[in-house]
């Protein structure tokens, strides 16, 4: 009974998937969507299980750090080169001086495993064009550096060596290459775009051939036009990675369609494998995303990715980012967050704390989090449920403990509550029936300093009071 209840929340969602998508208008598209509904294959589901991801946001720009000439850059550290007060030629010699001597890529695995992160992701190459690896198509890499060594491949094997799958961030925006257009104006920028096009499918299939445990492109700065306007290319480079390496899992922001359309098609069907607009901000219900899957991407600042000396304004908490992890779960995604190591290859004190505080509860909630779905009942203000995949297993995460210090529970027609456990503590509570099929369960105390997970037993059937249930129909 329980797996039929998981199964029909998965069939709805995949339902919604398609009823909502195709509008009545469909127009023909060469390069849209080539699928509605979730892909349903094992490297998929695999990427779906893990839930909890890590960014790394890594290069040259952590040298500056956000400062320049004894002035602060207060924009995201990462785009430094394009403030009006950092020269582009000083910014471009930046790499003579990048020797991260403090770099233990073992460090940092063990770090995010004891955080609880089930994949990573690296940026490859941001905006500013700078390669983390000594690629053979471009002069402006770690190769030129002082450090001159790979630091993507011992990176990649200590988290694979960890448990932990990586994804490459790219970014199609590059700076640095004399063939980069942000648009298209002539015919010479249309042959250097054809150049540039060239460049980064061969970059692509390096990274792929010398890193093949990797997981998937994350792939970034795909708004300029000269990109937006040639879907044609950025599907057949997905077909081609994908021939490369199948089951490659790839977002939403690679593609754009022959209209221009990005992330959704002109038909409005989600293009690439999961929603990736979610960049710094979270759906607010089930509704939001539409049935598709879709992960969302976070910082711990307002919007720092790459290293900054100085964070000002609001710094997250471990709880709140656990309640940003929970909600993006509870509503079948992923949640990824960010980390900007210094220039020395260091983790700042801000971020080795909230990976320990969150690792902490980690240890023992994580069960809630890893596999964890829509639960398929109706929100209550205490907080989430979050269904484990394909089973009668439904948690509660309880974030906000009522004056009354009971949380109401009320499930699915025909659902029983038959018992309650706090993973903490593995304290059982006994559930309060209201009637029909709504509980109490009364909590021990009306304080605690982090989030509360309850582990629900529910059997699907006919309800207890079977006249009230027949009234409410
Ligand atoms: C993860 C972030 O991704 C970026 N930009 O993302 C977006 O532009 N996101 C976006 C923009 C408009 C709508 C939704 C998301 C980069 O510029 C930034 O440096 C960082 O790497």
């Amino acid at each position: 009974t329980g797996i039929l209840t998981a199964a029909c929340c998965t069939f709805l969602l995949q339902a919604i998937a398609q009823v909502q998508l195709p509008k009545k208008d469909t127009i023909a598209l060469q390069h849209g969507a080539h699928r509605t509904g979730n892909r349903t294959d094992a490297d998929m589901a695999r990427w779906r299980s893990l839930r909890f991801g890590q960014f790394i946001h890594w290069g040259l720009y952590a040298i500056p750090g956000g400062e320049w000439n004894g002035k602060t850059y207060n924009g995201a550290a990462e785009w430094i080169r394009s403030w009006k007060e950092m020269p582009h030629e000083e910014y471009d010699k930046l790499y003579r001086q990048f020797n991260p001597v403090n770099f233990n890529p073992q460090q940092w695995a063990a770090q995010a495993k004891s955080m609880g992160a089930k994949y990573m992701i690296i940026t490859t190459k941001h905006h500013d064009g700078f390669c983390l690896w000594p690629s053979k198509y471009s002069k402006y890499t770690i190769a030129a550096t002082p450090w001159k060594k790979d630091l993507l491949g011992p990176m990649i094997d200590a988290y694979n060596k960890a448990g932990i799958d990586v994804h490459l961030y790219f970014s199609i925006i590059d700076w640095n290459h004399p063939d980069y257009r942000a648009s298209l104006k002539n015919a010479a920028d249309s042959a250097a775009g054809k150049r540039f096009q060239l460049f980064v499918k061969n970059q692509l299939a390096e990274l792929l051939q010398r890193y093949p445990t990797i997981k998937g492109f994350w792939f970034d700065g795909t708004w300029d036009d000269s990109w937006k306007n040639d879907g044609a290319f950025s599907d057949e480079l997905e077909q081609y990675l994908q021939s490369l390496h199948p089951g490659l899992v790839m977002g939403s922001r690679l593609r754009a369609d022959e209209k221009g359309a990005r992330h959704f098609d002109s038909n409005g069907r989600l293009m690439g494998d999961y929603e990736q607009g979610w960049e710094r901000k979270l759906p607010a219900t089930i509704e939001d995303v539409h049935g598709n899957d879709w992960e969302a991407v976070m910082t711990v600042p307002e919007n720092q990715w790459g290293y900054h000396a100085k964070w000002t304004g609001h710094v997250k908490t471990v709880n709140e980012i656990l309640e940003m992890l929970v909600k993006s779960v509870s509503l079948n995604g992923n949640f990824v967050l960010n980390f900007g190591p210094k220039a020395d290859g260091t983790f700042r004190t801000e971020e080795q704390q909230l990976a320990a505080g969150i690792g902490q509860w980690m240890k023992v909630n994580g069960e809630a989090v890893y596999n964890g779905t829509y639960a398929g009942f109706e929100k209550q203000d205490w907080g989430y449920y979050i269904r484990k995949a394909g089973t009668d297993s439904v948690y509660m995460v309880v974030f906000n403990i009522p004056v009354s210090g009971s949380l109401r529970v009320k499930l699915p027609a025909r659902t029983e509550l038959t018992g309650a456990s706090m993973l903490l503590g593995n304290t059982t509570l006994t559930p309060e029936w209201i009637g029909r099929n709504e509980y109490f369960l009364h909590l021990p105390g009306k304080t605690t300093d982090s989030p509360v997970v309850i582990l629900l037993k529910t059997v699907t059937g006919e309800n207890k009071d079977k006249g009230n249930f027949e009234k409410a129909k």
